[in-house]
């Protein structure tokens, strides 16, 4: 699928600045405001949209060249549908940030835009980024993922810049499931570091946490050596190690005892990893595919269990071949 819009975006790929594009971009929380400042400061016209604005008014979406979504999960299904009633330029190219699943269907975010706007080209954006980091101007990296190689390729340019790398991937699922995944196991890092288990224990939560998540993520269509760049072994990496992780910090306050819901009260943000555990461990049971570490997050999440209990129970299982 070639698009003509996104060919000549494309062409722009190291001059983003000469060639300013109108970006609107949904979503005015930590992740929205940060890709807003980047393609601002590549010298685009952007727009950030929230959700207090009120309804995103025709002229505004009419004219854009992108329009990026960096709502969180809860908020995708009705900003899809406030934009399917908006004109739009037939050459509109949708990104999408948001790392969650669709509680009802397990669609991810893409999915849910692309089934929606057919014809059109989305990509994902997805890797290592903790947006503080990003706004202090600290170095990050991330991908594009699209089956549009030309679409991927606009929203390179219009994103990268010397503090901020963006690769290319033309499998946008792997690169979605990589980013919304890690987030059950950065719950379970965070507890790991919460019950103070040590380096050792974490190595072994993050390498079989990444073994689960390929494991599903081949069973949904994704390819294997997605899950081994930026977006999954990254982002698993980044989120498993940083206190500044929602996800994370969800998983230590539960390990220092306190309640999922006293956590999520005072927590700064969106914690996607709290409804994604739920949504893996339905379409896990469905497909019955073997998720451990996911099983055991779900319940200490249900409250069903204790931080120790969970340690315990993923400890003591049959024993089996690493590559099983
Ligand atoms: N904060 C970060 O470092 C990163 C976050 N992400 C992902 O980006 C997404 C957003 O994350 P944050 O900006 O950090 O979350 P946030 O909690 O700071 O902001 C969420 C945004 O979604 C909007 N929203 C929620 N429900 C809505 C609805 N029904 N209609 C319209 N808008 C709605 C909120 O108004 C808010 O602007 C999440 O899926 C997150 O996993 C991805 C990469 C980095
Ligand atoms: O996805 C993120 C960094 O890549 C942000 O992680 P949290 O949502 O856990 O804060």
């Amino acid at each position: 699928m070639i698009h003509p819009k996104s060919q000549s975006l494309a062409s722009d790929r190291q001059h983003s600045t000469q060639n300013p594009r109108s970006v609107v971009v949904l979503g005015a929380g930590a992740w929205g405001t940060t890709l807003a400042s980047l393609a601002a400061a590549n010298g685009h016209r952007v727009q950030v949209r929230s959700r207090r604005d009120g309804a995103i008014s025709p002229s505004e979406i009419e004219r854009a060249d992108v329009v990026v979504s960096a709502v969180s999960m809860q908020g995708v299904a009705t900003v899809v549908r406030e934009i399917q009633t908006l004109p739009l330029l037939p050459t509109t190219i949708f990104v999408t940030a948001t790392k969650g699943l669709d509680p009802v269907t397990t669609l991810t975010p893409a999915q849910i835009w692309q089934a929606a706007f057919p014809d059109r080209s989305v990509v994902v954006l997805c890797g290592p980024n903790l947006a503080k980091e990003i706004q202090q101007g600290l170095p990050a990296a991330t991908v594009a993922g699209s089956t549009d190689d030309n679409a991927a390729v606009a929203v390179q340019a219009v994103f990268s810049s010397p503090q901020f790398r963006v690769y290319t991937n033309s499998d946008p699922l792997g690169v979605e499931l990589g980013g919304t995944l890690k987030n059950v196991m950065a719950i379970a890092a965070g507890v790991c570091d919460g019950l103070q288990l040590g380096t050792n224990a974490k190595a072994a939560l993050v390498t079989r946490g990444l073994t689960e998540i390929i494991r599903i993520g081949n069973s949904w269509g994704a390819k294997t050596e997605t899950f081994y760049g930026l977006s999954g072994l990254g982002d698993l990496l980044a989120t498993c190690n940083s206190p500044l992780s929602r996800n994370y910090q969800v998983g230590y306050q539960l390990a220092q005892g306190k309640t999922l819901s006293a956590i999520l009260a005072h927590l700064e943000g969106t914690a996607e990893g709290v409804n994604t555990t739920q949504v893996l461990m339905q379409r896990a049971r469905q497909q019955d595919i073997y998720m451990p570490i996911t099983a055991e997050v779900y319940r200490l999440l249900q409250a069903e269990i204790t931080p120790k209990q969970a340690l315990e129970a993923l400890m003591l299982r049959d024993l089996k071949s690493e590559l099983l």
